[in-house]
């Protein structure tokens, strides 16, 4: 049978070159035809399959993530895919496990933190799957206050061992992934201990269960923590629990690059920072801005499909009635997220340059960029996902009601993804990171210390304490130039206004602990400025391809735009814009949704996601919506017998009940 694309009219209508914007959206032509080969690749392949995650048991849908680990493996195996390849296996599998856990942190903890020894001894096991790893730092009693862990490991100069301990309830590791019930061996942060005295929090490589029949070892308690928020989501990865009884290891497997205890006991430390014991989480928080991105986007392309299809009201003469991607409230609030996943795209792009860039400066015992390289990524990871999170659940608000159901992809998406918000640290905390660092810049600006970097505009204090937006027309709400400026204005009057607040406080603790509100407001205020000014720096690149160059300015100017709107109580308070330019900012928005709207099926299809990928009816490719949502629903085990199974004894009871109710 012939197959009809349903979006082919809005398709005829695309004003710019849809292959040269995939190419950018990949990064390069060569990361296109990876990942093009792979999403293939993998929607091909019946193991991979997704369309029943919602409905299976726990046990059943686990039991799918240790077959797709162990297929997925044999195929990197097989077809000899490279680190690239086999990172977008993973991305298209699309199932969270164990081995986002192995892959994504106990090998970068080993790597940042380890010895050269300890790397030659550990990396070729872990890189083989000869042994399964995790990253166990948080506890019952404590996530976010990292120096708060319970966990203790006491050195013993007799056996020149470590005994690992779990004193208390609350010291039970809990969250950790894949260690419920696949992890050999784990990374367990916990309190050094020698001679009595307590050094703070280091890692150590722990073995958790036998290599020869996968039981726990002797002293270890070890378990899932149960089943988490949605169905299918989450609940793939065996998140878990562990207690130490005076465990015993070698004391070789302490993680010594940051700090060394010898065969002696004694306690030495190296001149590397001690933050890098915290390295992990910030190449996390870099990877999960690009995810943020991937996330968006997907919810996008099947809102924006959807709404391309969806039609309500609006018929003339019997005519069809209006698509609903027609109605500017509609697009007021999907446009933005358009513009959202492409710009966070571009500042994960970014942002991986920035942490390559001073993991380079580590290794070459440069320290300077360190705690900018935190912020960063500490503050755009809060930032992008908090957005992601919301952008996701609006969309299905978006799909009206048929969002409501599985088959859109949209509930599993979003129940995935919202604890990203939490993991890799708690997104509030983060935002307290990120100001910290600001006030210290703030606070240095009188000493003859240059911000640069992400700050350099704090250098130009005085002038945007004072200066005034220039807009007269709607149009030079276009200009780079105009938009950076409010942007740096506002995030320069919220951090110097919070500093100029603290200082009338007794101590700098109480400060912040009364202001952290405002704090967290300015902060954010900061992270907008870093994704604008990358996106205008993308922009300033060449970009090749018929059109392509302007629907990404559009965006971009869409992405400003709108937050300038949605803040604008920020931007009017601190006197960056006035009332009239606010107004103006709407009109430009409005003039900005009628220059994209003909291409927002080319700017969802340059994502370049399979259906398999996408995993949702409404967001089919070929907007085949209606009658597959109705083959789906037949496909419900619910559907199995026309008669439910409970009707014996359940319904016709109560139906006989009021008939002789009835009678009486
Ligand atoms: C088929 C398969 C085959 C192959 C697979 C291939 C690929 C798959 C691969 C990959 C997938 C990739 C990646 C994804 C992996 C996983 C993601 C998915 C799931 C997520 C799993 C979740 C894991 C976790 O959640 S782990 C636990 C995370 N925990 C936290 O984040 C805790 C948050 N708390 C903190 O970070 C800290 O405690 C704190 C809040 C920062 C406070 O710390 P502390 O009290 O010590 O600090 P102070 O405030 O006093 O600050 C002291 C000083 O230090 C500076 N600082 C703090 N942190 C850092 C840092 N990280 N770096 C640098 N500097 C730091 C701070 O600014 C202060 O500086 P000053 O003294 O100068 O002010
Ligand atoms: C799905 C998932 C996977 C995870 N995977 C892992 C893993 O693999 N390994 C691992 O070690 N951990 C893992 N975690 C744990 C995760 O890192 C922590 O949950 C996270 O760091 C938040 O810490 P918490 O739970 O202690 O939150 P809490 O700190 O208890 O937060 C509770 C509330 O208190 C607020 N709050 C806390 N401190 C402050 C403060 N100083 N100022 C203002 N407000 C504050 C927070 O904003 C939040 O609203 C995972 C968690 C989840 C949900």
């Amino acid at each position: 049978m012939e197959e009809i694309d349903h979006l082919g009219h809005e398709r005829s209508k695309i004003e710019f070159d849809v292959e040269a914007m995939k190419i950018v959206w990949a990064g390069s032509q060569r990361a296109l035809e990876v990942s093009d080969r792979i999403s293939r690749l993998v929607a091909s392949d019946p193991i991979f399959r997704k369309d029943d995650r919602t409905i299976l048991s726990r046990k059943e849908l686990f039991n799918t993530t240790l077959r797709k680990s162990a297929h997925a493996w044999k195929r990197i195996i097989e077809l000899r895919l490279t680190e690239e390849e086999a990172s977008r296996l993973r991305f298209y599998i699309d199932q969270p496990a164990f081995m986002d856990l192995h892959w994504g942190m106990f090998i970068p903890a080993i790597k940042g933190q380890g010895t050269e020894e300890q790397q030659k001894k550990w990396l070729p096991l872990a890189y083989k799957m000869q042994i399964i790893g995790c990253y166990a730092q948080t506890e019952l009693g404590h996530g976010s206050n990292v120096q708060g862990l319970e966990t203790t490991a006491t050195f013993d100069p007799k056996t020149d061992e470590f005994i690992l301990h779990s004193p208390t309830l609350t010291s039970s590791k809990w969250w950790p992934g894949g260690l419920g019930k696949a992890s050999t061996h784990a990374l367990i942060y916990s309190r050094l201990i020698t001679d009595g005295q307590d050094h703070g929090v280091h890692g150590f490589i722990v073995q958790l269960r036998s290599l020869d029949d996968h039981l726990p070892l002797p002293g270890i308690t070890i378990g899932d923590i149960g089943i988490k928020f949605g169905n299918g989501a989450y609940n793939s990865m065996d998140n878990g629990v562990l207690r130490f009884d005076h465990v015993r290891i070698p004391r070789d497997q302490m993680l010594m690059r940051v700090s060394q205890v010898t065969r002696e006991g004694k306690y030495l430390q190296s001149d590397v920072p001690r933050q890098l014991v915290y390295g992990t989480m910030v190449y996390v928080r870099q990877t999960i801005v690009s995810d943020a991105s991937c996330a968006l986007s997907r919810a996008v392309c099947i809102a924006t499909r959807y709404s391309a299809v969806r039609r309500q009201f609006g018929s003339q003469d019997g005519g069809p009635e209006t698509q609903v991607i027609d109605y500017k409230t509609q697009q007021n609030r999907l446009f933005p997220l358009l513009a959202s996943a492409y710009a966070y795209r571009f500042v994960g792009e970014w942002l991986k340059w920035l942490y390559t860039d001073v993991t380079q400066r580590l290794q070459a015992n440069d320290f300077s960029t360190l705690p900018e390289a935190h912020a960063c990524t500490a503050g755009l990871k809060s930032l992008t996902t908090s957005a992601t999170a919301d952008g996701i659940e609006e969309c299905r608000k978006l799909c009206g009601g048929h969002g409501y159901l599985c088959s859109s992809g949209l509930p599993e998406l979003f129940a995935v993804y919202i604890p990203a918000c939490t993991y890799e640290g708690d997104n509030i905390v983060l935002l307290l990171q990120v100001s910290r660092f600001l006030m210290k810049t703030v606070s240095q600006l009188g000493s003859g210390i240059k911000p640069v970097g992400t700050t350099a505009y704090m250098g130009q204090v005085e002038h945007l304490m004072q200066c005034h937006c220039d807009v007269q027309r709607a149009e030079d709400w276009l200009k780079p130039s105009v938009i950076l400026a409010a942007f740096q204005a506002r995030a320069a009057r919220m951090s110097v206004a919070c500093a100029q607040n603290l200082s009338k406080f007794s101590s700098q603790e109480e400060g912040f602990a009364e202001l952290s509100a405002d704090l967290v407001e300015a902060a954010v205020a900061h992270c907008q400025l870093i994704v604008v000014t990358k996106y205008i720096e993308k922009l300033q690149q060449a970009i090749p391809g018929k059109g392509v160059k302007e629907q990404l300015a559009a965006l971009c100017n869409i992405y400003a735009l709108s937050l300038i709107h949605k803040h604008q109580g920020d931007f009017l308070a601190n006197g960056c814009i006035t009332p009239k330019q606010a107004s103006l900012v709407n009109w430009q928005l409005r003039s900005l949704y009628a220059q994209v709207r003909p291409n927002v099926i080319g700017l969802v299809d340059a994502f370049n996601y399979t259906d398999h990928y996408l995993g949702s009816i409404l967001g089919r490719y070929d907007g085949n919506v209606y009658p597959k949502l109705y083959e789906e629903a037949w496909k419900d085990p619910l559907n199995d017998s026309v008669v439910p199974d409970g009707y014996h004894e359940f319904i016709r009871p109560m139906l006989k009940q009021q008939l002789r109710t009835a009678r009486l």
